[in-house]
């Protein structure tokens, strides 16, 4: 059967050369300098010459057991040609580019960021000495174990229990309850033979809380499950079905002292505990899983992006003038401002993530110098960011694929993988309510240490009680952001007040919270993007030094889309506390309608400048020469269902169906 199909590459020939800015400038900003964006090149082109990283049949069309031993054969096979070439997994981690190969839950992926990040982090230097090697050299393969059946959020309520028996040296871990049954841990299921463990730790009957512990799962040889544990995997979910996430009991298993992580606490021979420095120390390595999920949301969000902007710039629909052609729908303003908005987002989220990183760096090296202050700041805004960039992400593609209209709909699009993987991101490492409402315990503690006069860390220093009156004009970016903070300072003396008189009027502080806890979830949002919009101001006006007046130009129209639409999104607390007035917010609409038609102009080439290749996009409508339809259509070729003209479902259903005397 032949097929017609439209020519559509001419669209994208024309966005491209309305481009006036240089796109590889852009293409170097994002990555972080010209010599990262080199060097992920160079893991690209590595990885596009193996071709046993790339399938030849889309996992949809696989059962459970071979869509996971696929995935499993392409991660081991990016491992190899990592290492072959001289490249770490970090490497493909940090570009993002081996991730997207492994499109659908990859069943190393909690190894090489969770496991490693545990021994690296939470080990004494024997045991770093011991561990480290064997997991770089995939000689251990492991996960992180900590969430149960019972508790996720609450780690503190975890029922898993490490009591230590002196008499032998060793741990006895168990699992009471069915509820203490670890649930969900990546990989867990069929692939790793050791787990980094969260457990109860028990000393002479009294309990100390959590505390990890290394466990070997498996025999190094045979791979079978070692006696004194029950471990399998937890079955079908949204989405990442290739990975084999697990469930683990313990009953009364044995492991040696050494065993406990001991960088922070220790244990003595005979059963004395050495405390941490900081009692929370052992969360280090969800910290840095946080810091490192805010990028990974940019990323995830920014491949939505390009499929949804190239696709509307070939999609033509409807007549915008009667008899005219089918315009294109990009041109319709509802949907760039279904799209432009989230693409500011991916800049804001991509600049707000260094900045994130940057404070880890350096609160990680004070750690290491026994410096805690800057603890409970880095824990605010990587639980913040982490929360704002996955709620974005999420949103932001599932827009992307709605404004693809039926075809985004199409696993071949790829935005239904790209939704499902970035939406379990909500949910792990830190349910997104929960972190928010730790961002609010900061927010009010700093709130009231202001109003004792202390000084606040620099996150939170712009919730003085009685802050520095603003000189920059409302319009100004400068303006725009000192407002959005304004409100933000509002928000929180509101919830602080609020919270004072629930207690004063006899309410536990506790019940106070809970009965504030929505506005108090309001106010972490809006500190978080305050935050961000800081971040991308400075980032812009950093950049404005060194770079050409085409690519600020595009920068600058990105960071005040960005802000106009954080105004108006939160209007009616700025108007409540007089930071803007209605006038204000009017021409600010105004504006912001001004905007979308002028980022509209340059769109392909902003997402062309992402520079993400077809082989990482895996999308039919998101392809670089924009031909959709042919696409779409051969994918289709492949299903299944078209090897035969009639199927046996016809004989075994349908033709008994129509022959019956109903
Ligand atoms: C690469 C990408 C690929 C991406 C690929 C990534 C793959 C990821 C796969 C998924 C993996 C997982 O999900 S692994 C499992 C992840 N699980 C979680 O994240 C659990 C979330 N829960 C928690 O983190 C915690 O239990 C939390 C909610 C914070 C509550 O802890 P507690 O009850 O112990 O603490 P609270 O009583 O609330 O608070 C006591 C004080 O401790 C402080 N505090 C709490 N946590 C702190 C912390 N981490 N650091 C500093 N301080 C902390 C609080 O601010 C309080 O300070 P004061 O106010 O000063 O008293
Ligand atoms: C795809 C995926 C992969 C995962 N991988 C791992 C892994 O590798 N290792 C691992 O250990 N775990 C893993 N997890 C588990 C994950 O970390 C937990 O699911 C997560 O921490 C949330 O905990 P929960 O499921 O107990 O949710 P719950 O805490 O039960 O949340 C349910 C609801 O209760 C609300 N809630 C809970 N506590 C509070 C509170 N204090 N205040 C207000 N509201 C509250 C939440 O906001 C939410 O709306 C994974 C989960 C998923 C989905």
């Amino acid at each position: 059967m032949s097929v017609v199909v439209p020519e559509c590459c001419d669209d994208l020939k024309r966005e491209r050369g309305r481009c006036l800015f240089n796109k590889e400038e852009l293409t170097n900003i994002l990555d972080g300098g010209p010599k990262l964006t080199e060097k992920r090149r160079r893991i690209e082109k590595m990885l596009i010459n193996t071709p046993e990283l790339f399938d030849d049949v889309s996992p949809d069309y696989l059962s459970h057991e071979d869509r996971y031993s696929n995935e499993l054969r392409k991660a081991t096979q990016l491992m190899t040609t990592l290492e072959k070439n001289g490249f770490t997994y970090n490497d493909a981690v940090t570009t993002g580019t081996g991730l997207w190969l492994l499109m659908d839950g990859n069943p190393l992926s909690l190894h090489i960021s969770m496991f490693l990040d545990t021994i690296k982090g939470q080990s004494n230097p024997q045991q770093l000495q011991e561990w480290l090697p064997l997991a770089e050299k995939f000689k251990i393969i492991g996960t992180y174990a900590q969430t149960e059946l019972g508790h996720g959020t609450f780690v503190r309520g975890l029922e898993t229990t490490a009591t230590y028996d002196s008499t032998t040296k060793e741990f006895v871990l168990h699992s009471p309850t069915i509820t203490a049954t670890k649930w969900w841990p990546g990989a867990l299921g069929k692939t790793s033979n050791h787990a980094v463990v969260m457990a109860q730790l028990y000393l002479g009957g009294k309990c100390y809380g959590p505390h990890i512990f290394m466990v070997q799962l498996r025999d190094l040889e045979t791979h079978r499950t070692l006696p004194g544990i029950v471990v399998g995997e937890i079955g079908p979910r949204l989405g990442m079905n290739s990975n084999d996430n697990g469930f683990l009991q313990f009953n009364h298993h044995r492991i040696p002292l050494t065993n406990m992580f001991m960088k922070h606490s220790q244990v003595t021979e005979d059963g004395k505990y050495v405390k941490p420095l900081h009692s929370k120390l052992s969360y280090g390595t969800m910290v840095q899983t946080r810091v490192g999920i805010v990028y990974h949301a940019s990323r995830e969000l920014s491949r939505a992006l390009i499929i949804a902007i190239r696709y509307s710039a070939v999609r033509h629909q409807s007549e915008m003038v009667p008899g005219d052609p089918e315009p294109q729908i990009l041109d319709y303003q509802t949907q760039q401002y279904k799209l432009l908005p989230h693409l500011a987002s991916f800049f804001a989220l991509r600049f707000s993530a260094r900045a994130l990183l940057e404070v880890f760096i350096g609160t990680s090296a004070g750690l290491g110098s026994g410096k805690m202050n800057m603890l409970p700041e880095l824990h605010a805004l990587s639980s913040g960011l982490k929360a704002v960039a996955t709620n974005d992400a999420v949103k932001g593609t599932d827009i992307c694929r709605l404004a693809c209209g039926g075809h985004g709909y199409l696993s071949s699009s790829n935005l239904p993988r790209i939704y499902t993987a970035i939406a379990a991101g909500i949910t792990y490492e830190g349910e997104n309510t929960v972190l928010f409402l730790q961002v609010a315990r900061y927010l009010i503690k700093s709130f009231r240490a202001s109003s004792q006069g202390q000084t606040l860390p620099f996150s939170v220093s712009y919730l003085r009680v009685q802050p520095p009156s603003s000189h920059a004009p409302l319009m100004s970016d400068r303006g725009l952001v000192d407002a959005l903070g304004a409100g933000v300072r509002w928000m929180v003396g509101e919830a602080e007040r609020r919270l004072q008189q629930l207690v004063d009027s006899g309410h536990s502080p506790h019940a106070a919270w809970n009965a504030c806890s929505v506005h108090l979830v309001q106010c972490a949002d809006a500190h978080t993007r305050y935050y961000i919009c800081e971040q991308f101001v400075d980032a812009v006006s950093k950049l404005g030094e060194t770079v050409s007046s085409g690519v600020h130009e595009v920068l600058r129209q990105l960071c005040r889309l960005y802000i106009l639409h954080r105004v108006i999104q939160t209007a009616g607390i700025l108007l409540r506390c007089g930071a803007v007035d209605g006038k204000a917010l009017t021409s600010i609409e105004e504006e912001e309608c001004h905007l979308l038609a002028t980022l509209r102009i340059q769109a392909v080439s902003i997402v062309d400048a992402i520079d993400i290749k077809d082989v990482f996009l895996k999308s039919t409508l998101g392809a670089w020469d924009g031909n959709v339809y042919q696409r779409i259509y051969e994918e289709a070729q492949k299903s299944p269902l078209n090897k035969s003209d009639v199927t046996q479902g016809y004989y075994q259903y349908l033709r008994p169906l129509m022959k019956a005397n109903l």
